[in-house]
């Protein structure tokens, strides 16, 4: 991802570093009565830098929102899902988009996924690279410390706010 935009192979990785923070988060949903009428997760994005999924084998319900447009990810055995992050977005100045997605239920089966989000270290502020802005290409995003951020994401989706990303935007 760093060749794309001009930046040396292992820029994002060394950006991790040692205090990076990860997050491991196992998705139960069960099974739901009235799908129709009841969302496993509402839509978001997710406030990491990157988050791979380890989806259930047996059971859809994750899907991808494109020009308002909802898709079903398909399963495929064994395969991981990389998801862009609100992080990645703000740090690539808006060049990486991070995907509006959401959790549909399931009337027969239950379901489980396996996350992990992947980001900077809490104490690290959050804000376009100065390598992706110049006068053509001003800065889209205000600096937000990433432990502020992380508090914002949970904070707006418990009280079904617009995305958090929408709030940092200049
Ligand atoms: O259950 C899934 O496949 C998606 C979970 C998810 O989007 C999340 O935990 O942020
Ligand atoms: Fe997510």
């Amino acid at each position: 991802m760093a060749k794309v935009i001009n930046l040396p192979e292992e820029y994002f990785v060394n950006m991790l570093g040692e205090k990076s923070f990860t997050q491991a988060i196992f998705n139960y949903y069960p099974q739901c009565p009235r799908p129709g009428h009841v969302l496993g997760l509402r839509p978001h994005t997710d406030g990491s830098m990157i988050t791979i999924n380890f989806i259930d084998a047996t059971v859809s319900g994750l899907q991808l929102q494109s020009n308002g447009v909802w898709y079903n990810v398909p399963i495929i055995p064994n395969a991981l899902i990389v998801n862009i992050g609100d992080v990645m977005e703000i740090l690539s100045n808006g060049f990486f988009k991070s995907l509006v997605h959401r959790v549909v239920t399931n009337a027969e089966k239950e379901r489980l996924s396996l996350v992990m989000l992947y980001t900077l270290e809490p104490e690290k502020e959050i804000e376009p690279l100065s390598e992706l802005v110049d006068d053509e290409r001003p800065r889209r995003y205000i600096k937000i410390k990433n432990k502020d951020y992380i508090a914002k994401v949970y904070h707006t989706y418990a009280n079904h706010g617009k995305l958090a990303i929408d709030t940092l935007k200049i």
